[in-house]
C-alpha cells in the first residue's frame, strides 16, 4: 500500500508572530509536493495565528507540540486536548524527546496523552527514540519497543498515528543517524507493528524520521523503504524546509 509522505516542521519555542508569518509565506510561495503532506507545529501561544494565516492553503495543517491529558481544570500552564480540538487543532505531537527528558514525561504519561487526543479526535505524531548510551548499549530497538508497547493499548485508530523516530543524539546535534541507522530502526518498528497490532497496519503506518534532517540529507533518508516522511525541527525554521518537503521529487 502506497503511504502518503508525511512531513513535519516542529518549530519547537522558537521565533515570533512575525518570523511565523514569514515562514507561512515562503510555504505558500513554495511549489510544495502534492503527494506530501506537510504539517507545522508553532508554538502554543501562535497555533491560531498561523493556522489563520494557512487557511488559505488547506493543504498544509497545523500541530501542537504537546497537550495535557485532563479536559480542563486547575493546571496551571497547559494546553488540553480538548483546547486543541475546539479550536481546531487536528495533530499534536506527543512524547517528543524533549519532553521525556528535560519534562520528564514517562511512557505512562505519552499513554495517558495519546488516549485523550484520539478520544478527542487529533491526530497524533508519537515520538520514540533512543539516546547516545542506549544505543551504544546496542539497545535501540529494545528502547523504542518499549515506547511503543506502553502507547500502544491507547490506540484504537492506527490511521490517525503517525510514529517518528527521533534518536535523541541527532536531534539538534547535527549527527543525523546514517540513511541504513534509520531504515534499521523503521523496519523494526513495521515489524513490530505487524506482530503487535496486525498486517494491514504494519503496512499503511507511517514512520518518520526526525533528527537533523536538512535539504543535504532528506533524498537518501527519503530513499529507504520504510521511511515514510520527517519530522524536522531546525531546518524548519529555514527556506530548505520546502526542499525537505519536497524530498521524494
Ligand atoms: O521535532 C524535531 C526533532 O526534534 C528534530 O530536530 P532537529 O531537526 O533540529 O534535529
Amino acid at each position: 500500500m502506497a503511504r502518503k509522505f508525511f512531513v513535519g516542521g516542529n518549530w519547537k519555542m522558537n521565533g515570533t508572530l512575525d518570523s511565523g508569518k514569514k515562514l507561512v509565506a515562503a510555504l505558500q510561495e513554495a511549489k510544495l509536493d502534492p503527494n506530501t503532506e506537510v504539517v507545522v507545529a508553532p508554538p502554543a501561544l501562535h497555533l491560531l495565528f498561523v493556522k489563520e494565516l494557512l487557511a488559505k492553503d488547506s493543504k498544509i495543517e497545523v500541530s501542537g507540540q504537546n497537550a495535557y491529558h485532563k479536559v480542563s481544570g486547575a493546571f496551571t500552564g497547559e494546553v488540553s486536548v480538548s483546547q486543541l480540538q475546539d479550536a481546531g487543532v487536528p495533530w499534536v505531537i506527543l512524547g517528543h524527546s524533549e519532553r521525556r527528558t528535560i519534562f520528564k514525561e514517562t511512557d505512562q504519561d505519552i499513554a495517558e496523552k495519546t488516549k485523550a487526543a484520539l478520544d478527542h479526535n487529533l491526530k497524533v505524531i508519537v515520538c520514540v527514540g533512543e539516546t547516545l548510551e542506549e544505543r551504544e548499549a546496542n539497545k535501540s530497538i529494545d528502547v523504542v519497543v518499549r515506547q511503543l508497547n506502553a502507547a500502544a493499548p491507547s490506540v484504537a485508530d492506527w490511521n490517525k498515528v503517525v510514529v517518528a523516530y527521533e534518536p535523541v543524539w541527532a536531534i539538534g546535534t547535527g549527527k543525523v543517524a546514517t540513511a541504513e541507522q534509520a531504515q534499521e530502526v523503521h523496519a523494526a518498528i513495521r515489524k513490530w507493528a505487524a506482530e503487535k497490532v496486525s498486517k494491514e497496519v504494519s503496512d499503511s503506518l507511517r514512520i518518520i524520521y526526525g533528527g537533523s534532517v536538512a535539504a543535504k540529507n532528506c533524498r537518501e533518508l527519503a530513499q529507504q523503504p520504510d521511511i515514510d516522511g520527517f519530522l524536522v525541527g531546525g531546518a524548519s525554521l529555514k527556506p530548505e524546509f520546502a526542499d525537505i518537503c519536497n524530498a521524494r521529487l
